[in-house]
């Protein structure tokens, strides 16, 4: 029988039962339920920031110099932004959506990269005005295009030439970026071609190479492996006389959902500015673009139990949380621990927690041994990354409140969505 973290939750500072009783700091599930509602995503603001800090310090353990920069899709909250803007951090960005939010937060567009692979005009120019560190440019076409885009702005555009390294990063097939089948990056031959071009390019230079291999990574040895090759890259190109500023090695470190035992950050970095290190290139700015490794274990979806429902072969617990709330489940057989509010004695059955949306993936976990009752309160851990950010409106449902907990006090940080603000942009035909 599958048994999940009971009773302590592992990995996931901060957020732990007292007693029987589940507690996000000092604030119990079942209170933020009781104030806020359900489904609702919970975090913990410790937790965030104690994340943070360890990379921050696995940082300062080196001689090399590491720029911070959190990977915004994987929360992008305001309040969460604006918490690690305050801790000194940069942010790795995909879109001028997710640029605005960083501002908005009080984030520093000079301290941000702006990555992926189909940046359109609009969002290259608005990033160039606003004035961001560096873009990390994918393709032949994208390079010409951004140099189109920075000669109309009247700018200069900094470039990192994002490297496709092929390296197999042991990770759900869906969230691997760096192998040769994937869209991401440049291969290392047309990446040591394009490096030549662009110092044709009068609009754009370049000044690192990056790389980024997938998420929820959980060794070190594919970061090395990747790493040697870029590193041979920047000899490559440095040979012919390019300047490289900054290694960009990206995020993916992954997170404890089950029983992952990832490395920490101290354990991450260290061997990898050790290697560039002896390589020589000690003297690089190193980038690093967490996301998931800062905010997932931080946070939890709590939702109410609706019903329970037996049929001939399984037992059901409808839940008020579903596939568009929270989709890692559906789209990567994601397993994420569920754990009641307040545990109670009793023998337990094997459930399959399922949402309200009409699919038959609405499914939040599978056989998952609990003691439940109807209008029981769970909390789905390690929610905080890649859990709201990626929530629809499928089925006309708003999108959960989201609250942050700081010690005592809970702080609504997004009102969930009403039914009437879903559908206010639309309009009647004449
Ligand atoms: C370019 C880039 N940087 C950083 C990240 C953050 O990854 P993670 O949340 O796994 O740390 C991603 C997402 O995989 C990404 O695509
Ligand atoms: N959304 C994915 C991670 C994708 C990372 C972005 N490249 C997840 O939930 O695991």
């Amino acid at each position: 029988m599958k048994t999940l973290l009971l009773p302590a939750l592992p990995g996931h500072p901060h957020i732990d039962y007292v007693g029987s009783t589940l507690k996000i700091e000092q604030v119990t599930a079942s209170a933020v339920a009781a104030e806020f509602g359900t489904p609702t995503y919970v975090y913990s603001r410790a937790s965030i920031e104690e994340a943070a800090q360890r990379y921050s310090q696995a940082a300062q353990a080196s001689s090399v110099h590491v720029a911070l920069r959190y990977a915004v899709k994987a929360n992008s909250n305001l309040a969460v932004l604006q918490l690690l803007a305050r801790l000194g951090w940069g942010f790795d960005i995909v879109s001028a959506g997710e640029l605005k939010r960083v501002l908005a937060a009080g984030g520093e567009a000079g301290k941000v990269v702006f990555s992926g692979v189909g940046k359109s005009a609009d969002d290259m120019r608005f990033a160039l005005d606003v004035g961001v560190e560096c873009f990390n440019v994918e393709s032949p076409s994208e390079l010409a295009a951004l140099n189109r885009v920075a000669q109309a702005a009247g700018k200069v555009a900094r470039v990192a030439l994002r490297v496709n390294p092929d390296v197999d990063a042991g990770t759900h097939p869906y969230i691997s970026t760096g192998l040769k089948t994937n869209k991401f990056g440049i291969s290392q031959d047309q990446a040591a071609q394009l490096a030549l071009q662009t110092a044709q390019l009068e609009q754009v230079q370049l000044v690192g190479i990056a790389c980024h291999i997938g998420s929820q990574i959980t060794t070190v040895e594919p970061y090395l492996d990747a790493l040697d090759k870029v590193l041979d890259l920047v000899e490559q190109m440095e040979h012919k006389g390019a300047k490289i500023e900054h290694i960009d090695l990206g995020g993916g470190l992954g997170i404890r959902y089950t029983d992952e035992t990832p490395p920490t950050p101290q354990e991450w970095l260290s061997p990898l500015l050790a290697r560039i290190s002896a390589r020589g290139f000690g003297h690089r700015t190193v980038v690093i673009e967490p996301g998931r490794s800062i905010v997932g274990n931080a946070g939890v979806l709590l939702t109410r139990t609706l019903f329970l429902k037996s049929t001939p072969v399984k037992h059901f617990a409808v839940v008020d949380a579903g596939m568009n709330d929270l989709i890692r489940p559906a789209l990567y057989s994601a397993e994420q621990a569920v754990v009641l509010a307040e545990q109670r004695e009793g023998s337990a059955l094997k459930y399959d927690i399922v949402g309200p949306v009409c699919e038959s993936a609405d499914w939040l976990a599978r056989d998952r041994a609990l003691v439940l009752e109807e209008g029981d309160l769970l909390a789905i851990l390690s929610s905080g990354a890649y859990g709201m950010v990626m929530a629809s409106n499928y089925n006309s449902r708003g999108r959960p409140a989201e609250v942050m907990i700081d010690g005592a006090t809970a702080t609504l940080i997004r009102p969930r969505e009403t039914p009437e603000q879903l559908y206010a942009s639309e309009r009647l035909l004449p």
